[in-house]
């Protein structure tokens, strides 16, 4: 499995060549509208995008371009007004609610930015939850594979007031992996935690993808974290505006930074025509 930036670059050029099923999910002309008429918000604005397997994407772009939207929307969290979305080979959009609800449970995982873990219950009954609740049974090599790799093994017990943010994090993570799901969300992961448990957290999500296959997409503002993906996707005004391979922190920054320029300008021009 690739771990240096060479060898990611290496997977990288491979993932370009790469056959269909090699996409975990796939959007065509996605648009999402809140509201109608002159108060109608486009919160996505014919989005077409391909998420590798076993990659790690991250989504950035400015607060209210659009991030959260397109995750709901390919995780069939959210429906939309207009174009296609696919998990696999399956075309999700035109899914009943009850067809959706078995889907995010059965091949999606979640984490979010408070980590959303139930109180009563200790680590190792939150990470089984939601296979306990579809009356799965968790394969039990994949799953001490996660609690390794996470370094749960001798925080099972515990319940999450009496783990550290990153520790409960942690269990998220290996919430989300539990049932070897083919994609997971994460959005905002490391928004409530300090920068070493965030770092941390980054470094598992890097090793889900690296040593044991999973697709990740992150939602952050943070270009720090956006430098852990493979790819960067950067969304501005609900389109996808540009996009960073193997992006460094620094990269990210700078073209965030771009990006502002060239708003303000935008902005600008558009004070100047009104005047
Ligand atoms: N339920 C909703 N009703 C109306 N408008 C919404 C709704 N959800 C999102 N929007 C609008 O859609 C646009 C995109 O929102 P979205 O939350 O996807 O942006 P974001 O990039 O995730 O922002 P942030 O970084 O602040 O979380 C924004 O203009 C937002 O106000």
């Amino acid at each position: 499995m690739p771990s240096t930036s060479e060898e990611r670059a290496l997977s990288t050029a491979a993932a370009e060549h790469a056959p269909a099923d090699a996409i975990a999910a796939r959007a065509r002309g996605l648009t999402k509208a809140y509201g109608s008429g002159e108060t109608a918000v486009i919160a996505l604005d014919s989005v077409d995008v391909d998420i590798a397997r076993s990659r790690f994407t991250a989504v950035m772009g400015p607060s209210g371009s659009g991030k959260s939207t397109l995750m709901h929307c390919l995780a069939g969290l959210d429906t939309v007004s207009a174009g296609q979305v696919w998990l696999g080979d399956t075309e999700i959009t035109g899914l009943k609610e009850r067809e959706l609800t078995r889907l995010r449970r059965d091949r999606i995982g979640f984490m979010f930015q408070s980590f959303n873990l139930i109180p009563t219950l200790n680590a190792a009954e939150n990470i089984t939850l939601p296979m306990d609740i579809a009356g799965k049974k968790p394969d039990e090599k994949w799953l001490d594979q996660v609690i390794d790799t996470l370094g749960l093994r001798d925080r099972l017990k515990h319940r999450p007031a009496q783990l550290s943010g990153g520790q409960q994090q942690r269990v998220a993570c290996a919430r989300a992996l539990a049932s070897r799901p083919e994609l997971i969300f994460a959005d905002e992961p490391t928004g409530n935690l300090d920068s070493r448990a965030g770092l941390e957290v980054l470094g598992f999500l890097r090793e889900a993808v690296d040593q044991l296959g999973q697709t990740v997409v992150m939602v952050t503002h943070d270009p720090g974290a956006a430098a852990h993906s493979d790819l960067v996707l950067f969304l501005g005004d609900g389109r996808i505006v540009d996009s960073m391979e193997l992006p460094t922190a620094e990269a990210v920054l700078e073209r965030m930074k771009r990006f502002d320029v060239i708003r303000g300008q935008f902005d600008a021009d558009a004070d100047t025509d009104e005047d």
